[in-house]
Order: structure tokens, then sequence, then C-alpha cells
């Protein structure tokens, strides 16, 4: 069983903010998180809650989502516990590159198949496997009841997780995803390298490509904000890939465009609560 220390608490809007660090098997580091328990689940333990998992994007820590998205006040209302891990394994013997799209702060959420990556950045495992029994383990979170939810590289990561392990997640909805790394050059940078070149090796981690398999049947639709003064939108993002996918496979997915709206967290705590309603209707 795995046992999570607990690093410190805060009380914020009639709940509990944990941050913690536990063991990981997948990524054989020390993994830090944030896990947000509403009142309301801590005294019904014996009726475990819903968990929605949260993915952040390159460059941050639990820390950034945990900060800025205003997640917490909402979660609270509707009784869903919110988790969000770090984005990468982290620590002096952890392969790093200077560059903000690759190594630590940038692990994609996919099992790094090449040397120097293998041996710590496992972190689809690390998120399907090993934070989720630490979580259930330690907090009243109930099995069965799990989404996930992400932003740009974490976007990603919800969607690829999601479509790949749909027998552990019931919801699933992200925020400016990057909806094919396979044509993106953050993805391709970070999927050459983890991956190696072989591009059939990269499609499992292609947004666009499980959808267009019919890989999001499981969910009875996908929610999507995009902002429209996102810089990254036309290089980086291409939202219309995923639609596109959505459209071949007659998959539901619903794409918010937001006029004015940037990649920032400024941007992401204006359709949080939209997001965890989606969820919470989904999970409960
Ligand atoms: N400087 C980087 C991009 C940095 C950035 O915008 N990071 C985003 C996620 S981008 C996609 O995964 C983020 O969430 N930053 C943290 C924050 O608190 O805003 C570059 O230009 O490559």
């Amino acid at each position: 069983m795995y046992s999570v220390d607990f690093v410190s608490q805060h009380r914020l809007y009639d709940g509990i903010l944990y941050f913690i660090r536990h063991d990981s098997a997948a990524t054989t580091t020390p993994m830090s998180a944030t896990v947000f328990v509403p009142d309301v689940a801590e005294q019904r333990s014996d009726a475990p809650f819903p968990a929605l998992y949260w993915l952040s994007g390159l460059t941050c820590t639990a820390n950034n989502f945990t900060e800025k998205a205003g997640a917490y006040r909402k979660a609270s209302e509707l009784g869903l516990i919110i988790v969000a891990p770090d984005t990468s394994p982290r620590g002096e013997l952890v392969a790093n590159d200077p560059a903000s799209d690759l190594g630590q702060g940038a692990g994609f959420y996919v099992d790094a198949l090449q040397s120097p990556w293998k041996a710590h950045y496992q972190m689809e495992t690390y998120v399907t496997r090993d934070l989720i029994e630490a979580i259930e383990a330690n907090f009243p979170a109930a099995p069965g009841k799990r989404g996930i939810f992400g932003h740009s590289m974490g976007g990603h990561g919800a969607l690829t997780l999601a479509m790949n392990h749909a027998h552990l997640y019931r919801s699933v909805s992200a925020f400016a995803p990057i909806s094919s790394p396979m044509h993106a050059p953050w993805g391709e940078k970070s999927l050459s390298n983890y991956l190696g070149h072989d591009r059939s090796a990269w499609e499992r981690y292609d947004a666009s490509v499980l959808l267009g398999k019919g890989m999001g049947k499981a969910f009875d639709d996908i929610l999507i904000d995009q902002g429209l003064q996102d810089p990254f939108l036309e290089s980086q993002l291409k939202t219309e890939l995923l639609e596109q996918a959505a459209a071949t496979a007659g998959q539901k997915l619903t794409v918010r465009y937001r006029d004015g709206y940037d990649h920032s967290y400024y941007f992401i705590q204006s359709f949080i609560d939209d997001h965890i309603a989606f969820h919470a209707q989904r999970l409960k």
C-alpha cells in the first residue's frame, strides 16, 4: 500500500488542501502533489467521493494550478476531491534539459522508451497507477468515480490518458490542449526524445489519432475551452485537428472558443467552474 507524507495543509472553502509527497514505483522518485478534500468528503468517509485529477502544462509544478486556477470553491460546493500532481519526476539524478519543453517540468505524461529518459520518465504509469493508488489509499476518494482534466501539455495528457485508460476515468475535459503532439513542435521534440524516431510509437500519445480511431467512445462528451488570443493556438495547439478527428469518429466534442482569452491561468480561472460542474455531473 502506498503511504504519503503530509508536507503541509491549509484550510480553505470548507475543505483542506494537502501538500503531499509519495514514492512512485514507476518513476522511482518521490513525487509531489496537492489534494483538496472538501469537508463533506471527510465527514462521509463511509461514502467515498469523486476525485478529479488535474494535469498541468509545461514548466509547471503542482503549485501553478493550486495557487492560480481558483478551483476549490466550486469543488467544495459540488463535493469533489481535486488532485494535482507534478508534471515530471525531479531530482539531481533525474535527466534534464535546459529547454522548457523537455525534461523536468515537461514529462508529457508518456512512458519514455529511450535513454536517458526511460529511467524515471514514466509519467503515464505514474498518473494512471501509482498516483491513483496513493490517493485512494489515503483519502476518501472513490474508485470508479474519477475524472481527468488538464491544460496544454496537461490537456494532451488528460485526453490521451482518458482514452488509453477509459476503464479508469468517467469524464475528461481540457483547456487549450496540444491536440496532436505529432503535429506540434513541442510534441515532436518531446516524443522523439522520450519515444524515439519511429513515429508509429507516438500514435498512442496523440489525442487526435486516438479520437479519430473512436477511442473516445466511453465518454458521452468531451469539453474543451480554447482562447482565441492564445499565442500557441496556431503553432502548437491546433484545436481544429481534434474537431476533425471527432467528426470522423462521430464523437461528441464540445469546443468553446473564447474571444480575447490567452493561454494563461487567467483564462483557466475564468472557466474552471464550468469544467468542475461538467465533471461533477458525470461523477455523481
Ligand atoms: N515559456 C514556454 C511556455 C510556458 C507556458 O506558457 N507554460 C504554460 C503551459 S504551456 C503548455 O504546456 C503554463 O501553464 N505556465 C505556468 C503558469 O503558471 O502560467 C514556451 O514558450 O515554450
